[in-house]
Order: structure tokens, then sequence, then C-alpha cells
């Protein structure tokens, strides 16, 4: 797997792939605008004072500077010669080493035991402004570029280390990385880092976590092999996670039941509840609408979350076939029993580009590696990119309990939908308190929205979900093991419903 750029040329009976051509540098490259001078107002001066007994002494961990992430500026330091805290200035890297990666293309290792802690190289680049980092990345996606370089610096600069980088440049994302990026202030420039965050033995790949953030397109495999890793770069983004359950404003955005929970539609109790009674009741198919598109959803939910996870790195333009169900034993049960909502489908069609950011760890704000355009406002560019949704229909469940046989398998599918009911408006009410906080965490690039706010926000999702999951339960214990009215004792034309509609359950 090559990266656009590199060559390969061929040596004494074999290929040699050569490294990617690129120009290294090893301090950011400012042609978008001057680099900034420091005033001498805004040096900071530490109150170490160098003690030959004590290594510590001139500018290490104690250092007022070291504690505010700020290097000391030379020619100001009271530890002069001997100041530790330099290290970006000084370019003081650990070694490393380029290699050859098993599916990641290039990727760098320690080439020395690291210790935690540890500056171990800059990432460095080219600084542009975000409407550039824009154009670039839109750019580099119509060239086919696949690997991503551009990095957020703030909350309106980038750092492109595409053309022009270190060797940070190739430093992998894992989900359970040993390195961490940290940012610094150089000099009165902001600086990215690339730092250990254990103890690293020779040999071993460097890689931190990108936080990489998904905004649509082509879903990529993740190969890190943690044992805790998300799947798909970028897994654990909101883009990524608002798509795979199709939030949206304004109606649908916590339908939590689109969360796929099967690997497969075969895995799926729905689906095999329907073929059981496909096979079983061929006299009831013809004509027939399932009205269960809570059911339908789950099994939208889970044919795209199958055919993703079958997606080794697809191609951009493949996007659109995301949309299509590519199994023919799902398109199959999709025609027949109606099962997939339109809408779900026309939704997963219409996904646009891939854009991506790499969010801020604990030090830094928000890294972006981005293929597309960079919305300021997530939410409205959700809004544009999904087609408006009509409110989900929801599963009968006072048919259903009409078709049950006994008085308690009825109470309880209604007294089960009840609670639902409870716990979706509860979480309706909770997402508008909590919506000027999650917008606000987005305008100000924050790396995280409050730990109060996500974990009500957490809790009352798994209420919704803990309710639904006994309403299906519910619905498939008693309709499925128990003797129905329905299908037992009545003919399916008895079955009708306020909108004189045949209702066929499917089971
Ligand atoms: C900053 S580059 C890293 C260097 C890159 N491997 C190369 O060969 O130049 C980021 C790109 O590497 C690939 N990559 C990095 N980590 C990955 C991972 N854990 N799984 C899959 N691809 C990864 C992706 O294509 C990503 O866009």
């Amino acid at each position: 797997m090559l990266s656009s750029g590199e060559v390969i040329f061929y040596l004494k009976d074999q290929w040699i792939e050569a490294v990617p051509q690129y120009e290294h540098i090893q301090q950011n490259d400012f042609s978008y605008r001057k680099h900034r001078k420091q005033k001498e107002e805004d040096i900071a001066i530490c109150e170490c004072k160098f003690d030959a007994s004590d290594p510590e002494s001139a500018c290490g961990e104690r250092c007022l500077n070291v504690l505010t992430s700020t290097e000391c500026t030379p020619g100001y330091c009271p530890s002069g010669v001997y100041c530790k805290n330099q290290r970006f200035q000084k370019c003081e890297y650990a070694k490393t080493k380029l290699f050859r990666t098993e599916g990641c293309g290039w990727g760098l290792l320690a080439d020395e035991d690291i210790k935690a802690g540890r500056f171990i190289v800059e990432y460095c680049g080219e600084v542009i402004s975000w409407k550039e980092a824009r154009r670039r990345s839109q750019a580099y996606e119509n060239q086919g570029l696949k690997d991503a370089f551009i990095i957020s610096l703030n909350s309106s600069e980038s750092i492109d280390a595409t053309k022009k980088g270190s060797l940070a440049r190739f430093i992998n994302h894992s989900c359970q990385p040993n390195c961490e990026t940290r940012k610094w202030n150089v000099l009165g420039e902001i600086r990215v880092g690339i730092f250990a965050k254990q103890d690293i033995s020779i040999g071993t790949e460097l890689a931190y976590d990108y936080n990489f953030e998904w905004y649509g397109g082509a879903k990529v495999r993740c190969l890190c092999g943690a044992t805790s890793c998300s799947g798909f770069l970028g897994a654990k983004s909101r883009g990524f996670q608002e798509d795979t359950y199709l939030w949206e404003d304004d109606d649908d955005r916590y339908s939590v039941e689109k969360i796929p929970l099967y690997d497969s539609a075969e895995d799926e109790p729905f689906s095999k509840l329907l073929k059981i009674a496909n096979s079983s009741n061929s006299e009831y198919d013809s004509g027939m609408n399932v009205e269960c598109s809570e059911m339908t959803n789950f099994n939208a939910g889970s044919e795209h979350h199958v055919e993703s996870a079958a997606l080794v790195v697809k191609p951009l333009d493949s996007v659109s076939t995301q949309g299509a169900i590519m199994n023919p034993v799902k398109i199959e049960a999709s025609e027949e029993m109606n099962l997939y909502s339109q809408d779900a489908q026309q939704a997963f069609a219409q996904k646009r580009t891939m854009i991506s950011f790499i969010g801020g760890n604990s030090t830094c704000g928000n890294y972006h590696m981005g293929q597309g355009p960079m919305p300021k406002k997530r939410s409205k560019h959700y809004s544009n990119v999904k087609l408006k949704q009509p409110p989900q229909k929801q599963v009968d469940a006072k048919l259903v309990a009409k078709l049950l046989a006994t008085k308690e398998a009825q109470k309880e599918v209604l007294t089960y939908e009840e609670v639902k009911n409870d716990a979706s408006s509860q979480l309706s009410s909770l997402y508008n308190e909590i919506r000027p906080a999650i917008e606000e965490h987005e305008r100000d690039n924050q790396d995280s929205v409050a730990t109060s706010v996500a974990e009500k926000w957490i809790e009352v999702c798994c209420l919704k979900l803990k309710a639904e999951f006994d309403l299906y339960s519910s619905i498939i214990k008693n309709v499925a093991c128990a003797p129905r009215r329905g299908i037992d004792r009545a003919q399916p034309s008895e079955v009708v419903d306020n909108d004189n509609e045949v209702k066929y359950l499917g089971f």
C-alpha cells in the first residue's frame, strides 16, 4: 500500500519502496503568515537557580515555565546555558526510525529506550488558516491522497505536514497509544510535540490517539490492533456516532434504536422470527405490510454496520454504495418485507465526503485531519447532509397487545411501552437542557463537554435503551413464545387497526 508521492524502484532483483516524497523540516513553515515575534513584556521568566548538585534545578519539573508548558527564552532564563526547558527550540528529539508497517503504510518506531514523559519529536508542517486547510483537504482528496496529515493547531489555524513535515508525520494512530500530543508555547508561538505517555522500549512502534473526527464518507478500518480498538478511525467521534445512530437536528438525534446490535441480520431475533413466520405462514405473505418500523430500524442500522465492518479502506468515490444494501440476502428481505425505511436508506446514500478531525488530547485543542469542508457548527452541517426525516413510526404496542391471548401479557407490553415513552420524553427534555452546553463546546473547540453533562446524557440514553429493550423483549416473549389470538384463532383479515389498514406482525 503506497501513499501518493511514494517512489518505488528496482534494485538487485527486488522492488524497493522509497520513503514518500516530502520536504523534511525541523521548524514550522510560515508562508501563510509571518512568524510572531515575541514581545519583551510577554517573555515569561522563571525563578530557577542552577545548582550543580541538583540536575532538576535548571528548569526541571519544578520550573514555573515547565509547569505552564512554556519554553524558556534564551538570554532571559536565569539558568542560562544550563536551561533544560528549550527542547523544541533545540530539537531535542528521541532517536526514532522510519519503518514499513503491516497495513498502515509507513510508521515510526523508537530507536532507543524512551522514558515516560520524554519529548520525542515536534509535529512540524506548514502553518495555514482553517480556510486554507479546507481548501487543501478537498484538493488532496481530489488527488486521491489517502493519508491525512493536517492537524489543527488552534481555533483558526492548522498544521499541514503533507508536503513539508518532520518525522512526526509518520506516526500512526492507536486506540491504546504509547504517545500523546502536547502543545507548548515556544517564543510566543504554539507548537505541537509528540511525548511518551509511558516507558517505550527500543523497536516499539510509536503511536498516539488521533482523536479523529469523522464527518462522512468512507469509514476507515482502524488497524491499531489494540484490545480496546474502536474499529474505525474516528469511531468515537460525534460525527461517526451521529451517522451510525442517524442523529439529526430537531427530530431524531437520539434514535438509539438504530444502534446496530447484531453482527448480521441473520443474528437478529426479529429477522429470525420473520423468516420462521415467512416459511410457516406463507399464506399471509402477499401484499402485507410489516408495521414495525422500530424493528425495521434495527435492521437498517445493522445493515449499515455489517457493510461497514466488511469494508477495509474504501475509496471515497465508493461512498454512495454505503447507502446501498449489498448483501443480496438482505436486499431480498428488505424488498419482500418492506423492512428498511426509505428514509434510512436515503440518509445512508446521501453521505458526503469525509471530513476528519483529530481531536485534542488533554493538553491540546482539536487536531484536524481533513478531507472536505470543515463546518463551524456541526449540527447545521448535519442537517444539510441528511434528509429531514419525518418522525419515526413506532411499534404499535397497543395493537400488539390486542393480539395477545392473556391479560397479563397485554398488561406487560403496555406497561413497558409506557416506561419507554417516559424515557423518550426524559431524553428529549434533557437534550433541550444540555443543547447550549453542547453548542458551546463545538464553538470553542473544547476538548470535551462537561463531565456532568456527559454523565447525565449517558444515563438517560441508557435508560431509554433499557426501556426499549424491555419492550421489545416482552413483545418477542409474548408474541413468539405464547399463543396469540391474531394468528392462532383469527384470520389475518380480522386484524384491522384504526386506519383500516391490515396489520401483520410477522411472527
Ligand atoms: C499521519 S499519517 C501516518 C503515516 C502514514 N501511515 C504514512 O504512510 O505516511 C495518517 C494516515 O495513516 C493511516 N493510519 C494511521 N493510523 C492508522 C490506523 N491505526 N489504522 C489504519 N490506518 C492508519 C491513515 O491512512 C491515516 O490517514
